[in-house]
């Protein structure tokens, strides 16, 4: 206890479907997130991400299980630590016809923040420049960003954002990626949900995968991706090569021109196997799986959402 900023304990959360059943959105998630830098909170759509930050920010009521931030039990406790945490679960209403700047200016005013900090969280944000335009005239990435601006204007030491690069193009999300990946860097500690991995693997420090509500793998993103993916290989004659290596016991599939050796064979089996039999390697290439890779391993066949029988609890 203690080095997480964020502990969750056999969480679960239902929701009363129409038919009468149980639909579990959050199925005994036990969820750790360390202190500073950037944690990937990931899952397919309807994996129960929404309904678990929800619960953590005190606006959805769990049906059990308990939930720590800051070492402090919420949502008990939620008012002492919710000080330290910002977070942009939906777009925050701005007026539209006041600047980006004026929109935060209110913010600060009705909550008391001095108005000097509205120039650190412009720049945090890349939007110091065009804070004297209109908010009606923002891209949707801009949007996006002032929204995590306003948050940033009580300092928080944790950021929850839910899918912040939804609907975005791939400017707008490159532009969130380079805000988040700054704060993580300047200490804060940010949770950042997604569906898309391609998206936020290179701003991850550490993720947790979920599907159906439930942990699928978590740790640091350099260890999930420590699997090798196999090996390239390339020889002048694929298809000897296809039999002598499958004979000393490696599974290999084509891979266009090269051959692909899955991830039971090592480097040593391969160029041994080959080296015996006469066949020399023009290339052997070790394939790092990416996040993505694992990702859709790891979520495969995952159904979405599920309910449960009231009667028997059976799951249908
Ligand atoms: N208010 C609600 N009433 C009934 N079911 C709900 C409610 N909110 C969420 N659910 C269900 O709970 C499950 C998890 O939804 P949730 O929104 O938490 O997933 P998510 O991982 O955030 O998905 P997305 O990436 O699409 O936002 C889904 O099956 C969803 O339909």
């Amino acid at each position: 206890m203690g080095d997480y900023v964020i502990e969750t304990h056999a969480l679960r959360k239902e929701f009363s479907s129409r038919r009468g059943g149980r639909r579990v959105a959050v199925a005994g998630l036990d969820l750790a997130v360390p202190e500073g830098g950037v944690h990937g909170f990931l899952g397919p759509n309807g994996s129960g991400k929404t309904t678990t930050i929800r619960m953590l920010l005190g606006l959805a009521t769990a049906t059990s299980g308990t939930m720590r931030l800051f070492d402090t039990e919420v949502p008990q406790r939620l008012p002492s630590v919710i000080d330290r945490i910002g977070a942009v679960v939906e777009m925050p209403k701005f007026l539209p016809s006041f600047t980006g700047r004026q929109n935060l200016a209110l913010l600060a005013r009705t909550r008391d923040i001095p108005e000097e900090r509205i120039d650190a969280a412009l720049a945090t944000v890349g939007l110091t420049g065009r804070d004297q335009d209109r908010y009606r005239s923002y891209s949707l990435g801009m949007k996006q960003r002032l929204a995590i601006a306003a948050t940033l204007l009580k300092q928080p030491r944790l950021l929850i954002l839910d899918e912040p690069t939804n609907g975005l193009d791939p400017s707008g999300i490159r532009e969130i990626r380079d805000t988040i990946r700054t704060l993580g860097e300047e200490g804060v500690t940010v949770l950042l949900s997604s569906h898309i991995l391609a998206e936020v693997q290179q701003i991850c420090d550490s993720v947790t995968i979920i599907g159906n509500g439930r942990m699928l793998a978590s740790g640091r993103v350099d260890d999930l991706l420590h699997t090798s993916g196999g090996h390239r290989v390339v020889v002048a004659d694929p298809t000897r090569a296809v039999g002598v290596l499958e004979a000393a016991g490696l599974v290999v599939s084509p891979d266009g021109e090269a051959l692909r050796v899955e991830t039971e064979g090592s480097p040593e089996d391969i160029t041994r196997a080959l080296g015996t039999a006469g066949i020399w390697l023009r290339e052997l290439t070790p394939l790092r799986a990416d996040l993505e890779t694992v990702f859709l391993e790891l979520t495969e066949g995952e159904a979405l959402g599920r309910t449960t029988d009231p009667a028997t609890g059976a799951s249908a």
